[in-house]
């Protein structure tokens, strides 16, 4: 003989401006019998309760309106989940028509808001769902967007193994022959330098074209400041080419590159590989002013070989005397080139807040 009676379980509300949630205490619910009539909820089902394996039941007569015949249930191990949906988008002052609550309902503090924060949640699901439509329509907008993240990704991939090319030579080289290595850097890697850095012009354009956020102005600074060195101070002057300062200029440009190359790479796929993002904004900052300094000591060593080759030199009137040396106009450039630094500096630490703000603000 079956000793079942009929029992309330015990159950827990929250609202939202659409909804209802009910959560019953119910484990291993079975015969489920949930129904709305007139506005009132009737539930009967068998399971384990607080008293335990038996059949429980309950009604609740709703405060306000609720979508007839829209009752969405979830039956757990542990629990019976109910959605009831509000005919109007409303905030209730309470569950039941009757003032008095059921002694059986209580709140579901893991699931309760308070009006001010469903409005929140509301204001940013709409928020969430207009920026989905601005990105979509973004997207639609530009046919052309998976052309333009092809060659980017490329053109960084090229970049890469050219940049990583040069980085793991020198690197090899100088656990092979130690300090030796430093004076042979620029003829074993300067065929790979020049390629990358020829390429690297394109960075100047890409940003007059549209294709990537970067500023114009910090790209050029930076691909003409490599390029006066690579090309003018050390590629034009034979002596140069076997100093030491050739493996630090080198060896400091490589090492931001092989990070900086497959950040954009990864950007061109949508992903974020948050170490490499850290690496990316972070290096610079010793990296930038050490990579300055080893030019400035090439640009250095260079000017009395080119008062002494006259290469280059500016040729004066005979009452000014014979010629202008190419080293006044690298006295000049030094100055820009500090100023130079000074800019792609700020520029690059604004970068690195504005990325590292608007990860925390996504994390929130
Ligand atoms: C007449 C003129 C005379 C001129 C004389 C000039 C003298 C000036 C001398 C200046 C000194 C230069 C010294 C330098 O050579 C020494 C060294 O390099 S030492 C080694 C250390 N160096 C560095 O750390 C600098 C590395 N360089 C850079 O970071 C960039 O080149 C720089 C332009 C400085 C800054 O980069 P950028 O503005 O692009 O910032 P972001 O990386 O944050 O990018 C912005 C957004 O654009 C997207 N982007 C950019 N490029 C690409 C790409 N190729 N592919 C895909 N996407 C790209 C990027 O993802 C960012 O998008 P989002 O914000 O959505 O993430």
């Amino acid at each position: 003989m079956s000793n079942t009676q009929t029992l309330t379980p015990h159950v827990y509300w929250a609202q939202r401006h659409g909804d209802v949630q009910l959560r019953v205490d119910l484990c291993d619910a079975e015969n489920l019998d949930i129904s709305l009539q007139e506005n009132t909820l009737h539930f009967k089902a068998q399971g384990h309760g607080a008293k335990g394996d038996n059949e429980y039941q309950f009604t609740l007569e709703f405060l306000e309106p609720v979508l007839p015949k829209v009752v969405l249930h979830k039956s757990t191990q542990r629990q019976v989940n109910i959605k009831v949906l509000k005919k109007e988008e409303v905030w209730w002052s309470r569950l039941t028509r009757q003032e008095k609550k059921p002694l059986f309902l209580a709140p579901d503090f893991d699931r309760w808001q308070d009006e001010s924060d469903a409005e929140k949640e509301l204001h940013e699901k709409e928020e969430k769902r207009i920026n989905k439509i601005s990105v979509e329509s973004r997207i639609r907008k530009d046919p052309y967007l998976g052309l333009k993240k092809g060659y980017l990704f490329m053109y960084n991939l090229v970049q890469f193994l050219g940049f990583s090319w040069i980085f793991v030579n020198m690197t090899v080289r100088l656990f092979i022959l130690g300090q030796d290595s430093f004076y042979d850097t620029f003829h074993t890697t300067a065929d790979m330098m020049y390629f990358c850095q020829m390429m690297a012009v394109i960075e100047i354009i890409n940003p007059l074209l549209g294709l990537v956020k970067t500023g114009f102005f910090p790209a050029m600074l930076q691909v003409t400041g490599r390029n006066v060195i690579l090309f003018v101070i050390l590629g034009s002057l034979e002596q140069m080419q076997s100093k030491s300062v050739v493996f630090f200029v080198f060896y400091l440009w490589s090492t931001i590159e092989i990070f900086r190359y497959p950040f954009y790479m990864l950007a061109c796929i949508d992903t974020e590989w948050k170490l490499l993002t850290w690496v990316r904004y972070t290096i610079w900052i010793p990296l930038y002013p050490m990579g300055v300094v080893a030019e400035a000591v090439a640009v250095i060593q260079a000017m009395p070989i080119f008062d002494e080759t006259r290469l280059y030199s500016l040729p004066l009137p005979k009452a000014l005397g014979q010629s202008l040396s190419f080293s006044y106009t690298l006295q000049v450039y030094l100055i820009i080139m500090f100023l130079g630094l000074f800019v792609n500096f700020r520029h690059l630490y604004k970068q690195r807040k504005r990325r590292f703000r608007s990860r925390k603000r996504k994390a929130i």
